[in-house]
């Protein structure tokens, strides 16, 4: 059966490519989910996309995914550090997840070092740039043991 695979991409990420190219490389969010897709194909699983600069829409996206998408890939901005409601919506659906950082945040600021997702991923990727969706893909088609669906 092949693996559905949601990559969530949370705020300013839509700005990758012009955004501070020091810190987060001149790759595009296009381009970025544009290569993601390829991947999924390749790897005969389904990818869908979803970025949004509003914390209630990444919740309602992971909500809708209950039941459907085995595994979640996501990048949460700046609400990796901030939100307790998207860390209880990805325990809520029972979707394993894998997060995802463009950069080293444990280099950065202090306020960057601390995650509310990271003892509950499958996974944590930081500082690969957006090599590390390329992996963080790779993982969840070949090992990453995929969520209850539903009946
Ligand atoms: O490295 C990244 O992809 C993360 C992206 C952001 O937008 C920041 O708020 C995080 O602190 C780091």
């Amino acid at each position: 059966m092949a693996k559905s695979i949601l990559l969530i991409n949370g705020p300013n990420l839509n700005l990758l490519g012009t955004r501070e190219p020091d810190v987060y490389g001149s790759t595009t969010l296009e381009q970025v989910e544009e290569q993601a897709k390829k991947q999924a194909e390749s790897l005969n699983a389904s990818l869908e996309t979803i970025q949004s600069n509003w914390e209630g829409k990444i919740i309602d996206r992971i909500h809708e995914a209950r039941g459907k998408v085995d595994v979640i890939v996501i990048n949460p901005g700046a609400f990796t550090h901030t939100s307790v409601a998207i860390r209880d919506a990805l325990l809520g659906v029972e979707i394993p997840f894998i997060e995802i950082h463009i950069s080293n945040v444990h280099k950065r600021e202090a306020f960057r070092h601390h995650s509310y997702l990271s003892d509950k991923a499958e996974a944590v990727l930081v500082g690969l740039g957006t090599f590390g969706y390329t992996c963080a893909i790779e993982h969840a088609v070949k090992n990453i043991k995929p969520a209850k669906k539903a009946q």
